[in-house]
């Protein structure tokens, strides 16, 4: 609050344990505390409970509308989702038997052609939007299809239902295998400023286009460095995949002789920002990573996708160690699961397969992934001003644990405290211990409709 400001309604009140994220602690316990949400869906306070009195005059609450969380229920950051194919939900979990490049071809192409058909997408965004929300995913980065109309419907139920979004228009007039689905490169240009134009025009508040370029070898050389300019006119995000597997790495060198690396080829195209996010990287070398440094990129750790079509195994203490932002994505379908507590056990098993193969890998711990999946998934979209952690002034995206539901999944013990409720949840929990989900102050799950 500023001194000449008079202080905002506040909307929600909250009393019991908080957990969150900083830069400094991967996991901060924050017990007998109180948070107050105001109307804009702003963080006003996170005080100790103690100072409840002085608080509710300041700010003019009620102590009686002080929502008190049980003694196995937290709080914690929405999950943001760095990477997800709302398009081929359909088909997630199934069709992983086929490395990146065949799966395209086989899978994805021909599924993704079908959403000229908006009631195809119409149900399918529906679904996918529902699904994870009610995972607990806040924020997602999502790719649609090259199809403007339903990526801007993808947009719409979106802000709809609740959930913060980036959505991309995918992009590419390459595609030998199913041609019909590209688009000229001219169809590209227009499309995407057409996405841009409306989804803006639309002035929802949490959800924005981002430029997306499918990945190298779906794009002419022209066509990446129009999707560049037109990012950085408009100071647009952007995002795509980047060294996933190592046919698909081979593959860009022999498409793209001039260039240096995979990296260099989004480099020179003037696609890599601090807006920007690419998916994968498994591959990538200490001299790329470096690039990612300079340019303020973020790569987007999709470990399940990683396993399931066999692309590799992102070695995330190395991309932390040179100073790159870094976010877990499900890659929804590449990964079978839309469940960012999936995102976080597969990232935790990657590591330690690492740490199999060289024992002098520093196998990453529960705490650091938890971080990765709220505040390293903010700063990975370059949001952390906004949203990550429980922070004075962020917007307050949120989920309310219950690790006690009946018939639930978890099983608690005498003794347990906070930090083993927490590792429980993260490892053992699911949606059924989501209760409730907030997002910019609203309440978005429980659905309004059940
Ligand atoms: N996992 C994955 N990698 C890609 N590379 C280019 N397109 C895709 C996609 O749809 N999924
Ligand atoms: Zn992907």
């Amino acid at each position: 609050m500023n001194r000449n400001d008079t202080p905002a309604r506040i909307a929600h009140v909250f009393s019991g344990t908080f957990v969150h994220s900083t830069p400094r602690a991967a996991v901060e316990i924050l017990q007998n505390c109180v948070l107050g949400v105001d109307d804009k869906g702003k963080i006003a306070f996170i005080e100790k409970h103690q100072d409840v009195v002085s608080l509710s005059e300041i700010w003019g609450f009620e102590t009686s509308d002080i929502r008190q969380l049980g003694q196995y229920e937290f709080l914690m950051p929405g999950m943001v989702d760095t990477h997800i194919h709302a398009s081929q939900y359909s088909y997630a979990g199934t069709a992983l038997d086929l490395p990146l490049l065949e799966w395209l071809n086989t899978y994805t192409f021909p599924v993704e052609a079908k959403y000229k058909d908006l009631d195809f997408a119409n149900d399918v965004y529906t679904k996918v939007v529902r699904r994870t929300l009610k995972n607990g995913t806040t924020t997602a980065c999502y790719f649609a299809t090259i199809h403007t109309d339903a990526s801007l419907l993808l947009g719409e139920l979106a802000d709809r239902f609740g959930q913060r979004a980036l959505v991309g228009k995918v992009c590419m007039d390459y595609n030998s295998a199913v041609p019909q689905y590209k688009e000229s490169p001219s169809e590209c240009k227009e499309e995407t400023d057409r996405f841009i134009k409306e989804l803006l025009k639309k002035e929802y508040p949490n959800v924005k286009p981002v430029v997306t370029p499918r990945f190298a070898p779906s794009c002419s050389s022209s066509l990446l460095s129009e999707l560049g300019e037109i990012a950085n006119n408009n100071k647009l995000h952007v995002q795509s995949h980047i060294s996933e597997n190592k046919e698909e790495v081979e593959l860009v060198k022999t498409l793209f002789p001039g260039c240096k690396s995979y990296t260099d080829v989004y480099l020179k195209h003037n696609l890599l920002t601090d807006r920007t996010v690419m998916a994968h990287g498994c591959h990538l070398t200490d001299e790329e990573l470096e690039i990612f440094r300079e340019t303020g990129s973020a790569v987007s750790h999709c470990p399940n996708s990683n396993i399931s079509i066999c692309s590799g195994m992102l070695n995330v203490r190395n991309v932390l160690n040179h100073n790159v932002k870094l976010g877990l994505g499900t890659d929804v379908a590449g990964g079978y699961s839309p469940s960012m507590l999936d995102a976080m056990r597969r990232t935790l098993d990657t590591s330690k397969a690492l740490t199999i193969q060289d024992p002098q890998h520093k196998t990453l711990s529960f705490e650091e992934v938890f971080r990765l999946a709220t505040l390293g998934g903010s700063e990975a979209l370059s949001l952390d001003d906004q949203i990550g952690n429980f922070v004075v002034g962020k917007d307050f995206d949120a989920l309310r644990v219950n690790v006690c539901v009946p018939d639930g999944p978890i099983d608690l013990f005498p003794g347990e405290g906070p930090k083993v409720i927490l590792e429980k949840f993260l490892n053992l929990g699911d949606d059924r211990n989501i209760t409730e989900v907030y997002m910019a102050g609203r309440r978005v799950v429980p659905f309004p409709d059940t």
